[in-house]
């Protein structure tokens, strides 16, 4: 399968692909400059925009007869800003003791992150927020914790677990969206942690999971707090016979925001509204949340929030809100032919690593993410290939490997996100479909198998990896046609060029360069892996690469590199063609239909030899000591 190579060195082939690398980009040390970094003392002040000259609207409930006892205890503080302790909102009457006990003693929190105490107290007071912070610093309780107060403030009876016994399905009072179902799911355990010692019920909405026993659990148990992914949700608000009903909806959070209002979503958000309680009936907070806010979704944001908004930004205006103190590493690769060598070789590294420094290193955790699912389940096959052959299995000893993608039933994923939080050492393949929101612990890698079409899913999939002030790398693992776009689409993050990966460099079609036992053995085994597919798999999975890659502009490299991967990586005689509905499809114009790839007019390919060829060549090679030119493996 990979060309024949030499066993020796590889010394002379990094020098040149390294040269050609730098060549390229400017700096030999960093890319990109810049780094910042977050903890609430040294953080660049927080700036907060409110879009109206007039002042914030106080909203009604404020002055309900019902919620007067609770609100008399309460005083403004002098600068919300100042409070950065839990116990304080207790101590200021903000939000009641009985939450603060729960944040401070159940969940073990004492000191607010910056955006919580930036947006808590504008929350509170009724304001509609959008609030941009970086990744991992605890959004998800910056919009809980008001909204949980407001619905207390409302109804004071709900701080009393008493009040669960009472609960219908026909009082939900706010309502938390989701771009995705894990995020919702985990949302909601965050919830139903801030609520435990209260009367408000929390439940889930989400698609893929079985919507009939979801309902029957609202109606059984009731619904204050409602967590939900669009189409599930509008499913079950645009049926008035199911007896769930919003009629006092007082919140809308929108989680993501920046991609709940981007074209995929936007008009579900929109159909979704249409369906709730009309806002001149019934007053209603909208609150954004999203680590990213791109310009394009601007104009969204000010048609969804009230126009006295505030937007709370926690870093300062100009700079990029994203984790720049967490290390990247960009890995260029010879071809995406070396892409999953260079995994495994990075993988087996750095649970090395881990191994020998055990006080001073966590366990390997990664989250490796893939452009398609389909090039997902393949390299999840290779992979897992890899981790269980006799060469491999000790090296990756305790090692999970779990996959996550579209293409599971919900019942699948949510066990493998669960199974994924708990591991101790664990690899993740996944798609953009946890690349929000998601917060496992302790994952200590995010590889993001190619550069991604946008800068935003660079920055929320890195966000997996250093939350909440802990350590973590990141790495992008490109192939050449990609390495010049990484400049402008990541201009100004920190990454490092990485050339420490032999794998990463090999001229797998180059059959006379001198290559290190330890990556042929990758090689070797990767290929091996390879050669239990049927053509069929390849053939879709060229299909989706071709789908998912075609955004770069450097299409003729894409090509190129699509084509070696298929012959010198899948082994197979000529690399399936693309068809032309296809690329009409993906491309959404006739023009580029044109565009034909690979020489099969068939698109189906023929592997010489036979399989497993390398297993068999590879232990010969080992003992009787042969030359490795001419040998296919
Ligand atoms: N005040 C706090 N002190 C310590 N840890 C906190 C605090 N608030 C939240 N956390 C923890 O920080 C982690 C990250 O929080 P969260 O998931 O809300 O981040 P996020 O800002 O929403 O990230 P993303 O942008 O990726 O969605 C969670 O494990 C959460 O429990």
């Amino acid at each position: 399968m990979f060309a024949a190579l030499r066993h020796g060195s590889t010394t002379a082939t990094r020098a040149l692909w390294s040269r050609s690398i730098l060549s390229r980009n400017a700096s030999k040390t960093a890319l990109y400059a810049g780094t910042r970094t977050f903890t609430q003392s040294s953080i660049s002040p927080t700036f907060i925009h409110t879009h109206n000259a007039a002042a914030p609207t106080h909203r009604g409930h404020r002055h309900q007869p019902d919620a007067s006892a609770v609100l008399e205890a309460r005083k403004e503080p002098k600068d919300a800003s100042l409070i950065t302790e839990f116990q304080q909102l207790g101590d200021d009457g903000l939000v009641h003791d009985k939450v603060v006990r729960t944040i401070t003693q159940n969940m073990g929190l004492s000191t607010m992150t910056e955006v919580q105490s930036m947006t808590l107290s504008e929350i509170i007071k009724g304001t509609d927020v959008l609030a941009q912070a970086r990744t991992g610093t605890g959004k998800t309780l910056a919009f809980l914790i008001p909204t949980l107060q407001n619905i207390i403030d409302r109804d004071p009876r709900l701080v009393n677990k008493e009040a669960l016994r009472t609960a219908r399905s026909t009082d939900i009072r706010a309502l938390i969206i989701s771009p995705t179902r894990e995020l919702a799911e985990q949302i909601a355990v965050e919830a139903k942690k801030l609520t435990q010692n209260t009367g408000v019920r929390v439940q889930t909405a989400v698609g893929g999971s079985a919507k009939r026993l979801g309902l029957q659990e609202i109606h059984r148990k009731g619904c204050h707090i409602l967590v939900g992914t669009p189409g599930r949700l509008i499913d079950i608000f645009s049926d008035r016979e199911n007896g769930i009903a919003a009629p006092n909806l007082s919140a809308l959070v929108l989680d993501e925001a920046d991609r709940l209002l981007d074209q995929g979503f936007a008009e579900d958000i929109q159909q979704l509204q249409e369906l709730l309680p009309d806002t001149r009936d019934v007053d209603r907070q909208t609150l954004l949340f999203s680590a990213t806010v791109p310009k394009g979704v601007m104009s969204m944001v000010s048609k969804t929030l009230k126009p006295d908004y505030k937007f709370v930004q926690t870093v300062k205006e100009g700079e990029e809100p994203t984790h720049n103190r967490v290390p990247q590493k960009l890995i260029p690769v010879r071809g995406m032919e070396n892409m999953i060598p260079s995994l495994v070789e990075l993988s087996l590294r750095e649970i090395e690593t881990a191994k020998t420094n055990p006080a001073t290193q966590r366990p390997f955790k990664a989250m490796v993410f893939f452009e398609s699912t389909s090039e997902l389940q393949l390299a999840y096959k290779v992979f897992q290939r890899v981790q269980r052959s006799a060469e491999y299995k000790k090296k990756f000893g305790r090692t999970q490997l779990l996959e996550i993608h579209a293409r599971l039933s919900q019942g699948q994923r949510t066990r493998a996100a669960n199974d994924f939080r708990h591991a101790e050492s664990a690899v993740l393949f996944t798609t953009n479909v946890t690349a929000r929101g998601m917060d496992f612990p302790n994952v200590t890698h995010v590889i993001q198998m190619f550069l991604p079409s946008q800068r935003e899913q660079y920055i929320h999939r890195l966000g997996r990896t250093a939350r909440a002030n802990s350590e973590g790398v990141g790495y992008l693992i490109a192939p050449e046609f990609q390495v010049e776009e990484v400049p402008s689409k990541l201009h100004g993050l920190p990454l490092q060029l990485d050339n420490t990966l032999a794998t990463a460099e090999i001229d797998l079609a180059n059959e006379t360069i001198d290559v290190s036992d330890d990556s042929l053995g990758i090689l070797d085994s990767v290929s091996r892996a390879y050669n239990r597919f049927d053509d069929e798999d390849f053939i879709q999975t060229h299909q989706s690469m071709v789908g998912a890659l075609w955004w770069n502009p450097d299409r003729r490299g894409l090509i190129e590199a699509l084509r070696r991967l298929a012959t010198i990586g899948w082994g197979m005689d000529t690399p399936p063609t693309v068809d032309k509905k296809f690329l009409d499809r993906i491309t959404g114009s006739s023009r580029q239909s044109k565009k034909s790839f690979g020489r099969s007019s068939s698109g189906r390919s023929h592997r010489p030899g036979v399989k497993f060829p390398h297993s068999r060549g590879r232990s010969e090679m080992n003992s009787h000591g042969r030359d490795r030119r001419q040998r296919r493996f």
